[in-house]
């Protein structure tokens, strides 16, 4: 009953569906309706005459959802012919936030019936929606028919629409959800992801215990606090050890090292679950900074403007242009969170920063992998972190010698902290 409500028509007219076909260019927009649009025909540009379907999660549930969609995409990958090709896309509202529902776009150049059979399957057992297109007619107009699945064991189409094209949006649909899946603005909404995790994540109650056992931090430091951030080696170990020995500071991380023991673990969660997990290591670590800059000076490797930036640069899908404008509430800092006296952002070229990746090689996470592949993904972290404010960071040239940036860095930390 809720299927059929939901697939109604006056239900769906209001949602856009973006699918993208091409990460450097935009999303095809499209939307549903009872009558075929005069205008040019929707994905005349992108398809060839393969069989397509869409797939949508279905579940009221954050956590489900999540796990879900994150799963899907390996069942879709090990199930389907390989002549199908796995697109991302997302239905939403224009411009409103929290309307997005994830899914994945399918485009079948197989002559099997593999991919029907693999669709059925999840139809029948999983939270989605399934639907498929077909183009037809004189014109040759794309239409959507949504399946539904009989008492019998067999799937029929329940609705068809007409596919029209739609706007582009002002906002691109993956900056619609950042708040609370992807980026966590104050303790109590990470500790909850973490708190509806611990049937299914056995780990987070372990982290849960140590989060309940933090120190709290007042919002003012007797001594400055200095965090360095930056990508994977741009020199933030080398700078960290080298300052904390030249101002006789405190070193600590974020995350810190009591989470160690399950970072792994939430590594492979999606992101709503590992956004939750990094979130609340630098609670932890504020706990540690509070208690620490009462007798000294601290210095710390990596805290909020990394678990913002990465988690803003990965959910936000495409060109660097999607992000949100910097100015907006994605890039504000939690109002709980203790706030550093300086962030220091080390910059290198990206040649740079892969010689001293081989240099140093080691295992890499597995962002960092991406990272490295993906150029466009690396400025879009860059990005982010620059427009992150309250504080801001300031962006160093890590090229010099460590003597030099270190050099450097004292001097910035003279001027702005009266060190
Ligand atoms: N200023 C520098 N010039 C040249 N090499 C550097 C400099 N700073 C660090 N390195 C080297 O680059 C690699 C990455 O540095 P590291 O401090 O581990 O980076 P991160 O902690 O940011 O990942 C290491 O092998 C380190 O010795
Ligand atoms: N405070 C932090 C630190 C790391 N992270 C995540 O951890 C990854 C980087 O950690 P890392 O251990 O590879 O970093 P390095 O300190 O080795 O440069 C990033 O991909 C971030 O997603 C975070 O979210 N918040």
């Amino acid at each position: 009953m809720a299927r059929r409500m939901m697939s109604r028509l006056g239900q769906w007219s209001s949602y856009v569906f973006a699918v993208d076909f091409d990460t450097n260019s935009d999303p095809i927009y499209f939307a549903l309706a009872s009558k075929q649009s005069e205008r040019p025909q929707v994905f005349r540009n992108v398809l060839a005459d393969e069989k397509c379907y869409s797939l949508h999660v279905q579940s009221d549930d954050k956590i489900e959802r999540a796990k879900f969609y994150g799963g899907l995409k390996k069942k879709l990958s090990k199930e389907l012919p390989p002549e199908c090709t796995i697109l991302e896309m997302s239905i939403f509202q224009p411009n409103v936030k929290d309307s997005v529902i994830k899914g994945y776009f399918l485009k079948d150049a197989s002559k099997s019936s593999a991919t029907e059979r693999v669709l059925g399957e999840l139809l029948r057992n999983d939270p989605v929606y399934v639907c498929s297109y077909l183009c037809g007619g004189e014109d040759r107009q794309w239409s959507q028919h949504l399946w539904s699945n009989t008492e019998d064991g067999w799937v029929e189409v329940l609705e068809k629409y007409c596919v029209v094209p739609a706007e582009k949006p002002v906002h691109h649909p993956s900056t619609l959800s950042i708040i609370n899946y992807d980026v966590f603005y104050s303790f109590e909404d990470a500790y909850k992801v973490l708190q509806q995790c611990v049937d299914i994540i056995p780990e987070s109650k372990a982290v849960l215990e140590l989060v309940d056992q933090r120190l709290e931090s007042k919002e003012k430091t007797d001594f400055p606090v200095i965090v360095i951030e930056g990508l994977d080696a741009t020199g933030k170990t080398t700078l960290t050890e080298s300052l904390t020995e030249a101002l006789g500071a405190t070193l600590l991380k974020s995350p810190p090292q009591c989470l160690s023991p399950w970072r792994a673990r939430f590594d492979t969660e999606p992101p709503l679950i590992r956004r939750a997990f990094y979130a609340l290591g630098n609670y932890l670590t504020a706990g540690q900074i509070g208690q620490e800059a009462r007798q000294a000076p601290v210095i710390v490797d990596r805290y909020w403007h990394s678990t913002a930036a990465y988690a803003i640069a990965t959910a936000v899908g495409g060109k660097l242009g999607n992000l949100p404008q910097a100015g907006s509430e994605v890039y504000g800092w939690p109002g709980d969170l203790l706030r550093p006296s300086l962030v220091l952002m080390l910059s290198l070229s990206s040649q740079e920063r892969m010689r001293r990746l081989q240099v140093r090689g080691q295992d890499k996470t597995m962002e960092e992998e991406e990272l490295e592949a993906n150029h466009l993904f690396r400025q879009k972290v860059e990005e982010a972190y620059q427009r992150i404010e309250g504080p801001a960071c300031i962006t160093v040239d890590a090229s010099p010698s460590p003597d030099q940036v270190l050099q450097q860095v004292l001097l910035l930390i003279r001027e702005k902290c009266h060190l």
